[in-house]
């Protein structure tokens, strides 16, 4: 039997013990809070940051959100995170990416409190998190990370491929997965556009994880009996539904359950854990700030 993995059961696990540190924080007068920065007019991207902010409201987390016409220079967004920088009431920033084209990336992530920083893309955490000393990870390989640990799926030993080498997802899952240490200790192989023989790596991996962004490129036929499949992608592709479109991953879900062991649906899967570690990193980030001691689970 394949184990179809509740995404949306995991989240609310960890959502409680975040709850339970916010409780705790707020006892000694300190409200975590969350600033989410939106640059964009893409219908995606307004979705993912109204449901940070219900999130936030669900725990007890204090939120603040931005929005920034796409057409307005890059100075109206710089100075909005020196704002937020300087404010003692935000604890996290989030710069929803992508940001519009005339807006240097690299600036934005720069220009962030690395203390503040719970996306954990600022080149200083990018740096911790490499080096074996992270301060935040990133949301989404660690919320992955959770998902194999809540399944039982042991990483020490096994070969592990990573499909995209984004800085979001696919770098930094590949970095987690290579750590010392429990969740790490795989032996990763990080593929992306200019692989050669995808499948050919994919067939020999005991856990895939799917990150490229291309609906249902991987398939049964690319995986062999046994594996686990963690499917991020979300794609919207045009369907005869009330929204117009469905979600769909970057696994093929039908013929890839066929041969997986244990497999992440989507919707449903990874994204709840990429919202319930934001969460998680908000609550730390106001933990570090305040010098207010909890244990996050
Ligand atoms: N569930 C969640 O919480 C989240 C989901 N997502 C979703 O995950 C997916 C990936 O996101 P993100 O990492 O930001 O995407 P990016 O577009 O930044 O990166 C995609 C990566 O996949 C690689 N790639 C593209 N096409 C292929 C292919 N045919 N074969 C092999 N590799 C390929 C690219 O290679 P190259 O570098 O050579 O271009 C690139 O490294 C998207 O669907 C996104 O919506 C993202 C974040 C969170
Ligand atoms: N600075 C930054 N940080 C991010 O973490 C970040 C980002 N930018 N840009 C875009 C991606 C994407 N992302 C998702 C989060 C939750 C779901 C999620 O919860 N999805 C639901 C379904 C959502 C729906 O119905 O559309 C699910 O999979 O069940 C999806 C995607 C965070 N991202």
């Amino acid at each position: 039997m394949t184990t179809i993995i509740d995404g949306n059961e995991i989240g609310d696990q960890i959502t409680a013990g975040v709850a339970a540190c916010t409780d705790t924080l707020v006892g000694e007068a300190v409200t975590p809070g969350l600033a989410t920065v939106l640059m964009s007019d893409d219908g995606a991207s307004e979705t993912y940051v109204s449901m940070k902010q219900q999130a936030c409201e669900e725990i007890g987390i204090e939120g603040f959100h931005y929005e920034i016409s796409a057409d307005e220079p890059a100075e109206t967004l710089f100075s909005t995170i020196d704002e937020l920088n300087a404010d003692p009431a935000v604890h996290g920033i989030l710069v929803q990416m992508p940001v519009p084209d005339h807006v240097p990336k690299r600036d934005v992530l720069e220009r962030i409190d690395p203390m503040k920083d719970v996306d954990g893309f600022h080149p200083e955490n990018v740096g911790r998190l490499v080096a074996g000393n992270a301060r935040y990870k990133p949301c989404t390989p660690h919320g992955i990370q959770k998902i194999l640990a809540e399944t039982g799926v042991e990483t020490e030993g096994k070969d592990a491929v990573v499909v995209g080498r984004s800085d979001i997802v696919g770098k930094p899952m590949a970095n987690l997965l290579i750590q010392y240490g429990p969740g790490g200790n795989a032996t990763t192989t990080v593929c992306h556009s200019r692989t050669d023989d995808l499948a050919e790596k994919t067939r020999n991996a005991d856990i895939v994880i799917a990150a490229a962004g291309v609906p249902e490129m991987i398939d049964g036929s690319m995986l062999s009996a046994g594996t686990t499949v963690i499917d991020v992608g979300i794609n919207r592709v045009d369907a005869d539904t009330e929204k117009g479109y469905e979600l769909v991953g970057d696994v093929d879900f039908e013929s890839a359950k066929a041969k997986a062991d244990a497999i992440t649906p989507v919707p449903g899967g990874v994204g709840p854990l990429t919202i319930a570690m934001l969460m998680y990193n908000t609550v730390k980030a106001a933990s570090l700030q305040s010098g207010v001691d909890i244990s996050l689970p």
